[in-house]
């Protein structure tokens, strides 16, 4: 229930939306209603009439019918605009809203998740969300408001009608969706988190299709997502003959509404406590006014499958960021010529469940115009101090600072702005090369672009292409070679315009010549930044100012390297 509410927290701006279309569809409702019993009476007077060779007036009921006629149909009309509109927005809102939530947490925060996962949760669970007033919230408050209506009006005519009337209401509305709910309640649920389980498997098995086939795990993994299915249809199997049944009481209620408004009518009928042309009139109020709870039994159903949607969206929501922003950032210090950009002093990091520290006790500093290269074996830790660098993770030992500020006062946002980094695994967006080098650098003219391929020995190439700069790249830069995603990572890099330039194998996928020119034009035109350039090979290491060799989470060997310009 605290799920509920607090969705319909996040609903509050629209409540506007809400309450136009819940006014919409109850007067749709109450429309309908009203036309069912006047066109009963009417025809039953006007037969009465005719029998008796009186006349009546006709122009009154007649015009009634034609305005109840009318709002139902510009009502429902309205009804679905609105809702619609206001369920639009609301996902729009909630989409938003989730996405500022994870934001700060990536990467750390998020690598529980499987990619897969957090796109579930943003798509098909946020989609579910749409549920809550659509089907739920909205049909709940108009099948509420339009039943106190009904039973209003019947005991004006007939108090005991209208108690049967409420009874029958009662247990169609009330009764019947929560035995539907407890029904319902746990396949919907598993539903939900079967339907999240096949995107993430989806989203892996076509990340690794090319894997899977070469390893001949296809039939496997296809086997594993047929046996997914096999319970998903089984879950809908189950809720469907729910839904059938619950329409059926529906029905079964409705009729009942029907005949015991006869069966008490026409005794009243009888004694002259009820006009005849009135029974019409009152069995079919009853009967119509069933259509506001016809939704009912179904929006129980699901609401156990949507509220696990919320759950599974505020428990990624609500983790903390793994980084803290301060509450009150400390402002951006100025870069001091004789001051380093960035340094580290007794840092140590431990990833979270993992056997050894990362990192143990790291003094660095990044001068000013100079390059420092650090070396080291696979797995001692040289990725782990561009994470902490970039506030990816905090330190979990020691200070890092920023022209001598504590990064921990500092707002994260304002950190990676100073730094300008070729991660290990640099991402290329599904979008045009151009696209993916505007990321760094968004108001870049093209003869920039093109200047910082040029350093990146990549230019040729892309010149080569048919459509130039606007070349798709593929999603994750499949159309592209490793060594040219790489070289288009490296310009991307050199285009942001930020004092800290941390290079982490820029060289990889390169061959040794590519790789030689490319580090030396780089190298070129690194001027007054802070170079810190990690690699595993001996390449371009003269045109370090300082050298560094990391083994086993520790800096072992520090020493000043023989640098030629
Ligand atoms: N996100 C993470 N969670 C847990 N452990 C991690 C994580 N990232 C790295 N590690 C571990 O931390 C250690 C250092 O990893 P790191 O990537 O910093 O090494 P590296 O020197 O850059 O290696 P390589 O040269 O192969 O890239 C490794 O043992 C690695 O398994």
């Amino acid at each position: 229930m605290s799920d509920l509410l607090r969705l319909l927290k996040l609903f509050r701006p629209y409540w506007l939306w809400m309450a136009g279309s819940i006014a919409l569809s109850l007067a749709s409702v109450l429309a309908n209603v009203g036309l069912m019993a006047v066109s009963g009476w009417f025809i039953t007077a006007m037969a009465l009439a005719g029998l008796a060779g009186v006349s009546m007036n006709y122009f009154t009921p007649a015009a009634l019918i034609r305005a109840f006629a009318i709002v139902r149909t510009v009502g429902r009309y309205g009804e679905r605009v609105i809702s619609h509109e206001a369920t639009f927005r609301l996902l729009a809102e909630l989409r938003t809203w989730f996405y500022r939530r994870i934001e700060p947490l990536a990467p750390a925060g998020l690598a529980k998740a499987h990619s897969g996962d957090v796109h579930a949760r943003l798509s098909s669970d946020i989609d579910r969300l749409e549920l809550v007033f659509l089907r739920f919230f909205a049909p709940v408050t108009v099948a509420a408001l339009a039943s106190l209506v009904v039973v209003a009006v019947l005991f004006a005519w007939h108090p005991q009608i209208a108690a049967s009337q409420a009874v029958l209401l009662a247990l169609a509305g009330i009764a019947l969706p929560v035995l539907v709910a407890k029904a319902g309640g746990a396949p919907s649920e598993r539903l939900t988190h079967q339907g999240a389980e096949m995107t993430t498997k989806l989203v892996d098995m076509l990340d690794g299709l090319g894997t899977l086939q070469a390893h001949g795990f296809d039939a496997a993994h296809a086997a594993r997502i047929e046996a997914l299915t096999c319970g998903m249809i089984a879950e809908e199997t189950r809720l469907s003959r729910l839904s059938g049944l619950s329409t059926a009481g529906v029905g079964l209620a409705t009729n009942m509404a029907l005949f015991a408004a006869i069966a008490l009518a026409v005794p009243a009928v009888r004694s002259g406590a009820l006009a005849p042309a009135d029974l019409a009139m009152v069995a079919l109020l009853a009967m119509a006014s069933f259509e506001a709870i016809g939704p009912l039994p179904l929006a129980a159903q699901s609401l156990g499958g949507t509220l696990a949607s919320a759950r599974r969206i505020f428990a990624l929501a609500d983790g903390a960021p793994p980084v803290a922003v301060p509450a009150r950032p400390a402002p951006l210090p100025l870069n001091a010529a004789d001051a380093a950009l960035l340094s580290f002093r007794g840092v140590g990091l431990t990833y979270p469940g993992a056997a050894r520290p990362a990192l143990c006790d790291i003094d660095l500093d990044l001068m000013p115009g100079t390059r420092t290269g650090l070396l080291g074996a696979s797995g001692s830790g040289k990725s782990s101090l561009v994470n902490l660098a970039l506030r990816f993770w905090p330190p979990e030992t020691g200070r890092i600072s920023l022209s001598g500020t504590d990064v921990a006062d500092l707002d994260p946002e304002d950190v990676r702005r100073q730094i300008s980094a070729v991660s290990q695994h640099a991402h290329l967006f599904t979008a045009s090369i151009a696209e993916n080098l505007r990321v760094a650098a968004p108001d870049a003219p093209l003869g920039k672009l093109e200047e910082a391929c040029r350093i990146a020995q990549v230019h040729d190439f892309i010149a080569a292409q048919p459509d130039g700069y606007d070349t798709l790249v593929g999603a994750n830069g499949l159309k592209l070679s490793g060594g040219e995603a790489r070289r288009i990572a490296v310009a991307r890099a050199l285009l942001k315009e930020a004092p800290i330039l941390l290079l982490d194998e820029p060289g990889e996928g390169l061959d040794r010549a590519t790789e030689t020119a490319m580090l030396e034009a780089l190298f070129d035109a690194t001027g007054e930044r802070a170079v810190l350039y990690i690699t595993h090979r001996p390449v371009a290491l003269e045109r370090m100012h300082a050298l560094l060799l990391m083994e086993r989470s520790r800096i072992v060997d520090r020493r000043a390297a023989p640098q030629m310009g």
